[in-house]
């Protein structure tokens, strides 16, 4: 019996092929915006997939007309955006320490997404803007239709970016004067430019395309060892933030124990065979 799923008031999670979960984002008729709720959601559904055994890949997508329209400009979650009524009574280090707080709980929510052992590939159709930026970089792999709009629109709203793209964009397109032109400019892109940027890995003709694709994609995924596909994650995480000397000396530490698991004797002797994959245990 596969675990069944908690449920979400703005998530819908489903399990479309053995082993694959996809998450979408439920809010069409805010262009799933962010409000508090759904940020939490998301954290906790990446937290329960973490350790999910029935889930070796995710894709993650948005229902509607778009994928995410960035934080919730009407909602409590933009509270700390804006000044409200009242709000002179409160003490400005008080303010501060309200304002850091909620950002770290946002970044926490999608640093979740990252650190998941999963890989998880998101489906991006429609605009993309601010917030929505910050969480497809926390992806490890962004397809995208040709219609998708990206803008990372903070500075049009007098913030610096802070819940990850301005941290995770450089690192992923490799181009710093790029990443600072748009994360200035709040220039709108299209997909095709997103492609040649290195942010897009693919560009598919619609909606209905490029969730086809991003589930066989999490599918194929899904076929392989889950050791041998969460150790590569993990390893990839660790070796982005550190030098090739200390991430070698993780590898060799992590894989001290995983070499040993089951998944390395079915797999080398399946390919020796010259036999399909073999079935994996769960993880
Ligand atoms: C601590 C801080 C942490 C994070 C900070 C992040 C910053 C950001 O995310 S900056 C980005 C903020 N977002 C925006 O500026 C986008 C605003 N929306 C749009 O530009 C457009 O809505 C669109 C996304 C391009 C979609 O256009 P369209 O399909 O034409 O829909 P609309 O008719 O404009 O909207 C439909 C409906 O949704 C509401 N809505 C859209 N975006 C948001 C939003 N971000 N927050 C709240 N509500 C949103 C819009 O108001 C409409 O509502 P109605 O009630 O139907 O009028």
């Amino acid at each position: 019996m596969a675990t069944s799923f908690p449920s979400f008031e703005h998530l819908v999670l489903s399990r479309p092929f053995p082993f694959v979960t996809h998450v979408q984002m439920n809010r069409p008729n805010q262009r799933n915006a962010l409000n508090d709720k759904i940020w939490k959601e998301l954290g906790d559904a990446f937290e329960f997939l973490s350790t999910d055994p029935d889930c070796r890949s995710i894709v993650l997508s948005g229902a509607g007309k778009c994928f995410c329209s960035g934080i919730d400009l009407k909602s409590a979650a933009s509270g700390l955006l804006m000044n409200v009524e009242g709000d002179e009574e409160v003490d400005v280090a008080r303010k501060a320490r309200y304002a850091r707080d909620k950002i770290k709980l946002y970044q926490k929510y999608f640093t979740a997404i990252e650190e998941c052992p999963k890989p998880v590939i998101v489906a991006i159709h429609g605009a993309c803007f601010g917030a929505g930026i910050d969480m497809i970089t926390a992806c490890d792999i962004r397809y995208a239709s040709r219609d998708a709009a990206f803008c990372i629109k903070e500075v049009d709203i007098g913030l610096a970016a802070d819940v990850g793209t301005l941290n995770r964009l450089p690192k992923i397109v490799g181009n710093e004067g790029l990443t600072r032109e748009l994360a200035y400019t709040a220039r709108v892109f299209n997909a095709e430019q997103a492609l040649n940027y290195g942010l897009l890995s693919k560009v598919l003709a619609n909606y209905e395309e490029v969730l086809a694709a991003s589930l066989n994609l999490a599918n194929e995924i899904a076929s392989k060892s889950p050791v041998a596909v969460q150790g590569t994650k993990l390893t990839l995480n660790y070796s982005r933030d550190h030098s090739v000397r200390d991430s070698l000396e993780f590898v060799a530490n992590w894989n001290q124990s995983q070499l040993l698991s089951d998944d390395v004797a079915k797999s080398a002797m399946a390919a020796i065979a010259k036999q399909d994959i073999p079935v994996y245990s769960k993880l």
